[in-house]
């Protein structure tokens, strides 16, 4: 499925396969993906999505095949400051350390300024912007122990956009989030996209609720099958029976 131009091109998997030591993960992933598409990915557990995107993100190395990050050779690619990464709510510790909504954002900045460089005036505001954004002004100088686990998930969401990411990457990000919270954060997701043209990636077991916010559903089974979504949609019941079998019932929503 083609829809932008070479220049658009933000993520390109060619042939990608992967295994673990003894566990074969991954057989010959292929996807594009252009600037401003919002791509869902769904499969079953242990299909590879977290596998996935820890390729994407250079945390792994493919056994076979190739991978391009904004049309460059991602193991020649440096600008990581282009890429946001939310992962797993779990992986945060759930707020258990003593930092503040501040603090916590401003370590987004760490990759691009460097380790030891004091905050600029202009970064401190730029912190406080982000948070604006993600609507939690309020709590600024709150310690992020006290707020609410929608109101975390915002935090982590505020951290990988500090930098101005043009790819953001997020990995169960509503894992533990109320549902009022989870509709608002798709809000934002869906803002960021109109506004900056933003390139998404999301992995979330509630499908029902992702796939009426993106624009393409990656269904991953150790393949890839990339479908926009109108295509999803309707072909839903039998992809989703196909990759799940009789649980589907508990993941689709039937509106
Ligand atoms: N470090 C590792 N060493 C060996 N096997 C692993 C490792 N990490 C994951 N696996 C296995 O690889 C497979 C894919 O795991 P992965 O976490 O990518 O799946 P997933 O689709 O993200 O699953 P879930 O939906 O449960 O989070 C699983 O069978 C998992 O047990």
């Amino acid at each position: 499925m083609r829809n932008g131009n070479a220049d658009d091109e933000i993520i390109r998997l060619a042939s990608v396969s992967f295994h673990y030591e003894d566990k074969h993960v991954l057989d010959q992933v292929n996807l594009e993906l252009f600037r401003g598409d919002f791509v869902g990915i769904v499969g079953p557990n242990g299909s590879g999505k977290s596998t996935l995107m820890k390729l994407i993100l250079g945390l792994l190395t493919p056994t076979a095949g190739r991978i391009l990050l904004f049309g460059q050779p991602q193991e020649r690619f440096r600008d990581w400051s282009k890429v946001g990464y939310v992962a797993q709510q779990a992986a945060h510790g759930a707020g258990g350390f003593p930092a503040t909504v501040r603090e916590v954002v401003s370590s987004g900045l760490v990759g691009k300024l460097g380790l030891f460089r004091r905050l600029k005036p202009a970064d401190r505001e730029k912190v406080a912007a982000v948070v604006e954004r993600v609507g939690l002004a309020d709590k600024l100088d709150k310690r992020i122990g006290s707020l609410s686990g929608g109101q975390l998930q915002r935090v982590f969401i505020a951290r990988a956009l500090v930098a101005d990411p043009e790819l953001l990457i997020l990995d169960e990000p509503t894992v533990g989030v109320d549902q009022e919270s989870i509709e608002q954060f798709y809000e934002l997701l869906r803002s960021l996209k109109d506004e900056h043209k933003m390139t998404m990636m999301i992995v979330s077991h509630d499908v029902g609720m992702m796939t009426q916010w993106v624009n393409k559903v990656a269904c991953l089974q150790h393949t890839l099958h990339l479908h926009s979504k109108h295509e999803f949609e309707h072909h839903q019941e039998e992809i989703l029976q196909v990759m799940y079998g009789d649980t589907v019932r508990v993941l689709a929503h039937h509106h």
